[in-house]
């Protein structure tokens, strides 16, 4: 795969990776559930998508990946778009490494072993499915977005399904491919620590707006401890309307 120079969030880029103008989404007659939305992502920068249920996190995930419709306004992005779910959608009859390539032309059992090596599922090609575990099927999620070179990413609460300490060794994964692959990457969580520990620029959407937009600019690896990931997370907790405003 070819790696792509990581643009950091403060850098002067003249063409996004990722341009969504005053989009509107509305279902039916009903209330703007996306409304008059714009956002710039740059090539190689992670972002985190945060808010309150309901907030339009995934609607405007869906409608990046161009899985639900454009009201008004308008979405530009790469062709080399994949995006992992909560939950991995493989599918039970294929083996892992079909299930990786599926729908990928051209993609051999090869492509599909060197993403299974770079998720760590290596030794397991020929498994079934139904025999991995929660973090196992992530991974071979996680692979089969690889195999499509994505220059774009987007990963829809890839991890909320997990337990604590195999969500933490997921997130150490997504970070060191991301800082392998150098591909634009947008991250919809509930968990303001795992935005605050992954992300170049957290975005915090209310009511289909764009409610705040805070740059993180710590470098890797992050601590929880950090006096400034405190402030940081405070701000975000405030934002959500969590905690003392
Ligand atoms: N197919 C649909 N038809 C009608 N309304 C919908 C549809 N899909 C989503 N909505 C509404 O759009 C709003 C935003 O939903 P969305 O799923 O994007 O929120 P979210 O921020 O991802 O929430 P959560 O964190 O709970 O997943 C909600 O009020 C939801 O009821």
């Amino acid at each position: 795969m070819n790696a792509i120079p990581h643009v950091s969030a403060r850098a002067p880029v003249a063409e996004p990776a990722v341009s969504v103008r005053d989009l509107t989404r509305r279902f039916g007659n009903g209330p703007a559930v996306l409304d008059r939305l714009s956002l710039d992502i740059a090539p190689g920068e992670f972002i985190a998508l945060l808010g309150r249920s309901g907030s339009g996190k995934s609607t405007l995930l869906r409608t990046l990946a161009g899985l639900d419709p454009v009201t008004q306004g308008s979405v530009t992005r790469p062709a080399e778009t994949s995006v992992v779910f909560q939950e991995s959608r493989l599918l039970p009859w294929k083996k892992v490494w079909q299930n990786v390539v599926l729908g990928q032309a051209g993609a051999t059992r090869d492509h599909a072993a060197a993403a299974l090596e770079e998720v760590g599922l290596g030794h397991r090609p020929d498994a079934w499915p139904l025999t991995l575990s929660g973090g196992e099927s992530q991974r071979a999620a996680l692979a089969r977005a690889l195999v499509r070179e994505p220059r774009f990413l987007m990963l829809d609460e890839p991890f909320a399904a997990l337990d604590a300490l195999t969500r933490l060794r997921m997130q150490d994964l997504v970070h060191g491919l991301w800082q392998r692959h150098g591909s634009a990457v947008l991250l919809v969580t509930h968990d303001v620590d795992e935005a605050l520990l992954l992300a170049n620029r957290v975005v915090v959407l209310d009511a289909g707006r764009i409610r705040m937009e805070l740059p993180v600019p710590l470098s890797y690896p992050r601590r929880h401890a950090d006096p400034r990931f405190e402030a940081l997370r405070m701000r975000l907790l405030r934002a959500l309307g969590v905690g003392d405003s």
